[in-house]
């Protein structure tokens, strides 16, 4: 498999990071970059994120090794379709970075020809910001980044991406694209459903009010930040995972009637609940320590505060052959017990490593 040509189509936020992040980890790599906006392709080139501009897109394509679709969900499911038509001459892996991946995948699955093989990919990181002047190399540095198979992409394909990607630091996850679009829908499409509809109740309520959004408080504001986003990209995101948002959507405007019932009814001691178990919830998610979704193969070690004792740790592992996708140290105070969060390769990893270590008797082992 080469990765000599890369092509990236979208140098926007999330395409311009991953030029940054391949440039820094192989700066061999010869980057292409495609872009409607002349702005974005024009700064990429002059910080060097890419070596060339292209305008024909079934030309760049031909001559590259591996292709990025960096677009909004539909207007990649449309290069999709002008890739179906093209002659390829070698072969020909294509990604992409769409934050729904059922329709996107299941499309590739449908046009692609021979020579080409579909993964997909999602990295969960990234902000409301859009275009080239926000990308950033470490913008995905401790962020799961989602592979979804094709039935045809093979092991290697998939390592080889990794290797391509290896300077954006990310975690890479595996999953299959339906469970994805479950679980974005529920902690990224959702949200940002709910935050759109705060500001657009807050205009309404505001004219009434003006002095309103001036004081709006930090509350107001932690909620609907992503309400800043770009409009295009998240009119595809929404439609394209339209199925599975309108079961969240149900479930959510249940859970909004059942807080004004309570509030009808002056129902306290529901009210309270409510709240404390929401606290309790929100204190409990790995994801605002870490990423963006649940933690697949984290291992928690909590360590004795010597010097020394992370060595210890990963000899014992090494000694296995368990290799360490990442280590972290997030709790390290003096005079008190360190905790690592060691990343694993795979579930059986994860249950070695923490058997071996648990049976040293010098270390507690949990997972989230
Ligand atoms: N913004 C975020 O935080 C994240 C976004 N994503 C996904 O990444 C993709 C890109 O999003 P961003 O980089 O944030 O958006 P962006 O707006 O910063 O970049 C997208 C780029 O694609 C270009 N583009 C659009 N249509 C085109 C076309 N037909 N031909 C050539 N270029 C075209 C735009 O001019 C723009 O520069 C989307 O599919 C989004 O769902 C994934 C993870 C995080
Ligand atoms: O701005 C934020 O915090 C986001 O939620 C960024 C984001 C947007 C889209 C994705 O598919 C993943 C992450």
């Amino acid at each position: 498999m080469k990765r000599e040509k890369v092509l990236i189509v979208g140098m926007g936020l999330i395409g311009g990071s991953i030029a940054l992040a391949i440039r820094q980890a192989h700066p061999e790599v010869k980057i292409i970059g495609m872009d409607t906006n002349e702005d974005s392709l024009t700064l990429a080139l002059q910080k060097k994120a890419i070596d060339e501009k292209k305008d024909d897109f079934s030309e760049a394509v031909i001559q590259s090794d591996v292709v990025f679709l960096c677009t909004p969900v539909r207007a990649t499911i449309e290069f999709l379709n002008k890739i179906s038509s093209l002659n390829l001459k070698k072969p020909l892996i294509i990604t992409d970075v769409g934050s729904t991946k059922l329709e996107i995948s299941a499309h590739a699955e449908k046009v692609l020809p021979e020579n080409a093989v579909y993964l997909g990919g999602h990295p969960m990181a990234g902000s409301h910001k859009s275009g080239f002047i926000a990308a950033d190399p470490d913008l995905f540095e401790n962020a799961y980044y989602i592979f979804t198979r094709s039935k045809s992409s093979s092991d290697e394909q998939l390592a080889f991406l990794k290797d391509l990607l290896k300077g954006t630091r990310a975690k890479f996850v595996e999953m299959d694209a339906g469970t994805h679009d479950e679980i974005t829908g529920m902690v990224s499409h959702l949200p940002h459903i709910i935050s759109s509809a705060l500001v657009h109740q807050n205009e309404v309520f505001s004219e009434k009010f003006p002095e309103t959004n001036q004081l709006a408080a930090g509350g107001f504001r932690d909620m609907t930040r992503i309400a800043a986003s770009d409009p295009t990209m998240w009119t595809d995101i929404i439609l394209s995972n339209r199925r599975i948002l309108l079961h969240r959507l149900e479930e959510w405007q249940e859970e909004v009637a059942q807080v004004a019932e309570w509030l009808k009814d002056s129902d306290q001691e529901a009210i309270f609940d409510f709240f404390a178990k929401g606290r309790e919830i929100r204190n409990r998610l790995p994801v605002f320590k870490e990423g963006a979704i649940p933690a697949f193969h984290d291992l928690f070690v909590t360590v004795p505060d010597h010097p020394g004792s992370i060595a210890d740790v990963t000899n014992i592992l090494a000694k296995e052959n368990i290799s360490l996708i990442n280590l972290k140290i997030i709790e390290n105070r003096e005079g008190i017990m360190g905790t690592l969060q060691l990343t694993l390769k795979s579930k059986k990893d994860l249950a070695l490593a923490k058997q071996m270590l648990e049976n040293t008797r010098q270390y507690e082992c949990y997972t989230m």
